[in-house]
């Protein structure tokens, strides 16, 4: 990545996308799908038909399962979905963090952010008691000052509505707020909230190519995105140690 690129001007906080981009979590989604599915009487579906719909909150996913699922390609009545999700709930609740696993360069990607005095927060379509128990879980929680999940606010992303909340309670201009997430819902957010956004490639972006997302750059490790910021003298950012 260049160091002229000019979405590393001036960032002084990442928000950071949790399902694809920290977190592998598919493991998860397809084990809460199967006990969802079990229940409701319907055969699960396969990893691969599961990751494409991920990332757009568990409403959206319980919803577009149930109709894949379903004896007519109908959409579920309310009283169905209601039902389907109240079980879904349940399942993930028990299995959540089970099979799932911290993406390779993830912890050495949040150390260089950190060692950029960079302030972090989650910001994810996940419901945000289940965000925050998996970071636990997994001993990440500590590297963000905030979670934000997809009912935190009256919308989720791909609305722009979380990251301008955010970058208002980090007292921050969005422009100067690096979004970083796995798909075309992260860009989408960002760039309707006026910041810069980066995508890792090893995530989920819903079947397509994440080089076509919109993104001002796209990483094969988060580490990467560190060394950008650090490599393009952020002036925001101290490095770990250096006083003012
Ligand atoms: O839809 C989800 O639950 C996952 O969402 P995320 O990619 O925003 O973390
Ligand atoms: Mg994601």
């Amino acid at each position: 990545m260049s160091t002229a690129a000019l979405w590393v001007e001036g960032i002084r906080a990442c928000l950071l996308d949790l399902d694809g981009t920290l977190v592998d979590t598919l493991g998860d989604f397809e084990l809460a799908l199967t006990g969802m599915l079990r229940e409701l009487g319907r055969e699960p579906l396969t990893r691969a038909q599961i990751e494409p719909v991920v990332g757009k909150g568990t409403e959206h996913l319980v919803r577009t399962v149930l109709q894949r699922t379903g004896a007519s390609a109908a959409p579920p009545d309310d009283t169905e979905l209601a039902r389907a999700l109240a079980s879904y709930h349940a399942h993930y609740a028990r299995i959540n963090g089970q099979a799932s696993t911290v993406y390779a360069s993830v912890p050495e990607g949040l150390a260089g952010l950190q060692a950029l005095n960079l302030p972090l927060v989650c910001v994810t379509n996940k419901p945000q008691a289940a965000a925050d128990a998996l970071l636990r879980h997994l001993g990440l929680r500590d590297a963000v000052v905030q979670v934000y999940g997809g009912d935190s606010f009256a919308r989720r992303k791909p609305d722009p509505l979380p990251l301008l909340k955010a970058s208002e309670a980090l007292g921050l201009p969005p422009a100067q707020v690096l979004m970083v997430g796995d798909s075309s819902n992260d860009a989408r957010a960002a760039r309707a909230a006026g910041c810069p956004v980066v995508l890792m490639s090893y995530g989920y972006n819903h079947g397509d190519d994440v080089r076509e997302a919109g993104a001002d750059a796209v990483f094969d490790r988060l580490d990467a995105v560190a060394q950008a910021l650090a490599a393009a003298g952020q002036p925001g950012a101290r490095a770990a140690g250096e006083t003012c």
